[in-house]
């Protein structure tokens, strides 16, 4: 059975009955086959599930999507049920930031101000300190997050190991649908004709990670953005899987953020760099 609480009292109740250990898939809700992988995989690796579904205002610039991003509570349930999640937390903005903003939150640091950092001031910094509320909150031993949001987990990864927080931090491969585009709340905002220029995204990525050559793995990805009509780009990067700077060979990470219509949209691959012989 899926129990769903809304207050920290009542999830504090409910995690005291869970014995064993427990996974926790934070998410924002309108769930999609990517967040049911998550479940998925928290239900093979942990004796029990929480879910915590919360639009985390402090994450969400002045010019965001924080008003309209979809809010799908019953929806949700049912695929909570169905994935056997024992614990679904859905607060209200008032119950996680009791009279409003927050006077103490955390830094993100470096890692936080470049690629989606640079674009979005502040984001990183208001998604660690939910993460972080949310790791306390539910006590759980192991947490998953999607690598869609690639920068995202290494802060996140980053953030357990600089303050000591006893959870261990899983990375989940990105689910796609099956012409490739990655599974995101988000493409709900996509008309039939966004949603076909979207498809850049990922065939660029795609195009990249077929070269082992940096230059030539940057050049293939370009060159698919560029004639691409309806996408503006953001940023094309090739980094180290820490998001340092990319290796002359070893693992690396290629990553894409575009604006399609008024959405935006990102999408990472790993691959694998070697120099040339
Ligand atoms: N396609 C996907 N594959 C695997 N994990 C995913 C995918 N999409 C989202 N996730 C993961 O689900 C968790 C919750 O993400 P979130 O609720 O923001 O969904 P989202 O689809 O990323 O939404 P948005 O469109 O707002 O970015 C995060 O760990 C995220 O990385
Ligand atoms: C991790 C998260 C639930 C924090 O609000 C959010 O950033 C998300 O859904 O990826
Ligand atoms: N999916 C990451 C959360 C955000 O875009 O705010």
């Amino acid at each position: 059975m899926t129990e769903l609480v809304h207050t920290r009292a009542e999830l504090e109740a409910a995690r005291k009955a869970l014995p064993g250990t427990v996974a926790v898939v934070m998410t924002m809700g309108a769930l999609h086959e990517g967040h049911r992988e998550l479940m998925r995989t928290a239900r093979s690796n942990a004796d029990h599930v929480i879910v915590t579904i919360f639009v985390n205002p402090l994450q969400f610039g002045p010019n965001e999507d924080y008003d309209r991003y979809p809010r799908t509570l019953d929806a949700d349930l049912e695929a909570c049920r169905a994935e056997g999640v024992d614990l679904v937390f859905a607060p209200a903005r008032e119950e996680m930031y009791p009279g409003g903003q927050p006077s103490v939150t955390l830094e993100a640091g470096p890692l936080g101000t470049i690629l989606e950092g640079a674009s979005r001031p502040g984001h990183f910094a208001g998604m660690l300190t939910v993460v972080c509320k949310l790791l306390l909150l539910t006590r759980a031993h192991l947490a998953f997050f999607g690598e869609k949001d690639y920068q995202q987990l290494a802060l996140i990864t980053r953030m357990v190991r600089d303050l000591d927080i006893a959870v261990d931090i899983r990375g989940v491969p990105t689910v796609r649908e099956p012409d490739g585009l990655a599974l995101s709340s988000r493409n709900r905002y996509l008309s039939a004709e966004q949603r076909a220029a979207a498809l850049a995204l990922s065939r660029a990525l795609r195009a990249g990670a077929a070269h082992t050559e940096a230059e030539a793995a940057l050049a293939a990805a370009t060159a698919i953005l560029a004639n691409s009509t309806g996408v503006q780009l953001d940023y094309l990067a090739l980094t180290d899987p820490e998001l340092g700077p990319a290796p002359a060979h070893g693992p690396a990470r290629l990553l894409v953020a575009a604006r399609v219509g008024n959405t935006r949209l990102i999408d990472n691959v790993p691959l694998q760099l070697e120099i040339a012989a």
